[in-house]
């Protein structure tokens, strides 16, 4: 069987709080192939930028760390390379974007140098070289007149704009895997959907492997092969995208996932659940949900693991997992 394109083991990133370190991130394994979408969603403050950032090699020093785990991109396990390995990846075999474009591009720089740049660091092209790639770049993610444009700074355009010249920055040296912080989340529903058609489109031309940060069940729907749900530092379900709409098993996933539906897809943003995501200095001992859960019951007071509840669908709920399976089903 092929390597995956990113193969995240047993991950673990902790915070310092006073003096004591705490996990915000702990034993997170997931698997990303080529042109594949997961999907991370969870409340915030579950361990979803973390994630990725840990990925990055962003997770910021020093009251930030990885303690323990793998992070294979390509095979490469990306917790044995110093600062200066990092930035070699970084742009190059792997991206990230976020929701403000502007975190990423700068005021002081055109579009076209921006995009450029990137392909003289990473590929040594020549600077009449890279600006003609840099222009193919523009005019792949659909800049209209990309070629007037080329010398435009990033305040002369849009929020979309922006969104698409930061997509064009993130894809010029074609990374194998692509990780989106909420990337269309500040844009209006029309626009959001024009890029995530776009990314999806990407993807699929260039053969990317996608992580994909979102509250929002339209986005998921849109753009998701597989979906992992975290909650408080932990991946509590992972499933195929329809099996986690239809069959949601863990109570967690099933209450997120209750909002009524509504026409305007793109609007839907995951439940609100009664209660707060416990913080990182006071976890529960046994099952994390448990204090909010409806379904708790006997055994939820024990760590759980994620097992089978189904054939390509992973839960941690001894409830969802067990002969219970079906009564929760009912529920
Ligand atoms: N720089 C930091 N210093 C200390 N704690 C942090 C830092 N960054 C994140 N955390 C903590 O780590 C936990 C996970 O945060 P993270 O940003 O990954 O959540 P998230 O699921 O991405 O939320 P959101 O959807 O709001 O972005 C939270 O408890 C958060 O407070």
């Amino acid at each position: 069987m092929r390597e995956p394109v990113l193969r995240v083991e047993d991950l673990r990133a902790e915070f310092r709080i006073r003096a004591e370190w705490y996990p915000a991130v702990d034993g997170v394994s997931f698997t990303l192939d080529r042109n594949e979408t997961l999907a991370l969603v969870g409340e915030s403050g579950c361990g979803k930028s973390v994630t990725a950032l840990s990925i990055m090699g962003l997770v910021p020093h020093p009251h930030g760390r990885l303690t323990a785990g793998r992070i294979l991109l390509d095979g490469t396990n990306l917790r044995t390379l110093d600062e200066a390995g990092f930035e070699a990846l970084r742009g190059d075999r792997m991206a990230m974007i976020f929701q403000e474009p502007m975190t990423s591009l700068n005021p002081v720089m055109s579009i076209g140098a921006q995009v450029a740049e990137s392909l003289r660091i990473h590929r040594g092209l020549s600077r009449a070289d890279a600006d003609a790639k840099a222009l193919a770049v523009l005019e792949e993610v659909k800049i209209p007149s990309a070629r007037q444009r080329f010398h435009d700074y990033p305040h002369q355009f849009s929020g979309g704009m922006r969104q698409r010249v930061m997509i064009a920055m993130a894809l010029a040296c074609e990374p194998t895997l692509l990780l989106a912080d909420e990337p269309t989340t500040a844009l209006d529903v029309t626009i959001q959907a024009q890029v995530l058609g776009l990314l999806a489109d990407l993807k699929a031309r260039h053969g990317m492997a996608m992580l994909f940060i979102t509250h929002n069940l339209g986005v998921v729907a849109q753009i998701a092969d597989r979906v992992a749900v975290m909650y408080a530092g932990q991946i509590v379900e992972e499933a195929p995208v329809r099996e986690i709409f239809t069959q949601p098993a863990h109570p967690y996933t099933r209450a997120l996932f209750s909002a009524i539906p509504r026409m305007d897809r793109a609007e839907q943003t995951l439940a609100a659940i009664p209660g707060r995501v416990p913080p990182l200095n006071d976890m529960p001992k046994g099952c994390r949900f448990a204090p909010r859960c409806p379904l708790r019951r006997a055994g939820c007071e024990t760590p759980q693991v994620l097992a089978a509840a189904g054939p390509h669908h992973l839960a941690r709920c001894h409830i969802a997992t067990n002969t219970l399976a079906k009564e929760l089903a009912r529920a």
